[in-house]
């Protein structure tokens, strides 16, 4: 641009060397490109410094280094996968091979057909449902810890050694463990659904493996709240 302009300048003043100096059009001090929109920048100067984006050592830059064709050899291939165990199959015949997963499975095998299915219970894994005594349902129970009535037996949270918690193992006086919570169970016994007999089991000692293993998702914290004696502690 600015050789353009001075080209044009000197077609027009044929005696540069004359007294009288030219007038430079306004336009001729626009000749660093600055607000020329038609102008393409850098054609003519020797500044050579790239662009700012993309950065020197960007992905962009490297990747566009034109990319050679590559041709594969055989050698260069994925070799084809191996031939599945059905394929050498015999309709009708059983594969021998162990590693055959669609082979049936031996006898001792986890699929192989349970063999108690067949047999009927025997009468003592029976399920025998505790009929509770009329005015003992869930509800009369929550209305008993409802009703203020003293269902502990002790003045505030006390500590229970093992050897305590083992003299109170009568239906009119028992106390029981669970999850180092010690609770009065005898108000609660009448109100068991699984009956008093198997609440009894665990009267005098810790029951917490046996609740477990009856029904864990039985919220005892919950209805026993009113029953809490005190915490089962070490002998001392
Ligand atoms: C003080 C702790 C216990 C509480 C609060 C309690 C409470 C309950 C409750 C609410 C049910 C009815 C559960 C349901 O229908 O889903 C139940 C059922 C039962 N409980 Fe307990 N239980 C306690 C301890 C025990 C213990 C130590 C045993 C001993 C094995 C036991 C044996 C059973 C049995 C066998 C049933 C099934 C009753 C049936 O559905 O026929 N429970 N218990």
């Amino acid at each position: 641009m600015a050789s353009y302009i001075r080209s044009w300048l000197s077609s027009n003043n044929p005696s540069p060397t004359s007294a009288t100096p030219s007038v430079i059009p306004p336009t001729a001090n626009v000749d660093e490109d600055e607000d020329d929109n038609d102008t393409v920048k850098g054609v003519d100067d020797d500044n050579d410094e790239p662009p700012a984006f993309p950065s020197i050592n960007s992905a962009q830059r490297i990747d566009s280094k034109p990319a050679v064709p590559q041709i594969l050899t055989d050698s260069d291939r994925m070799p084809p996968p191996p031939l599945p165990g059905l394929a050498s199959r015999t309709p009708g015949v059983m594969p021998t091979s162990s590693s055959n997963t669609l082979a049936v499975p031996p006898a001792a095998s986890s699929l192989a057909v349970p063999p108690a299915t067949t047999k009927a219970p025997s009468k003592a894994a029976k399920r025998q449902k505790v009929a509770l005594a009329p005015g003992h349902g869930p509800l009369d129970w929550a209305n008993l810890k409802k009703s203020g009535a003293d269902l502990r037996g002790v003045d505030g949270l006390i500590k229970v050694t093992p050897s305590m918690l083992r003299l109170h193992n009568k239906r009119d006086d028992a106390w029981s463990a669970f999850s180092g919570k010690v609770y009065n169970i005898t108000a609660y016994l009448p109100y068991h659904p699984g009956g008093e007999k198997e609440l009894m089991r665990v009267a005098g000692r810790d029951g917490s493996k046996l609740f477990a293993l009856t029904h864990s998702w039985v919220n005892l914290d919950y209805m026993l709240d009113g029953c809490m004696v005190g915490f089962l502690v070490p002998e001392s």
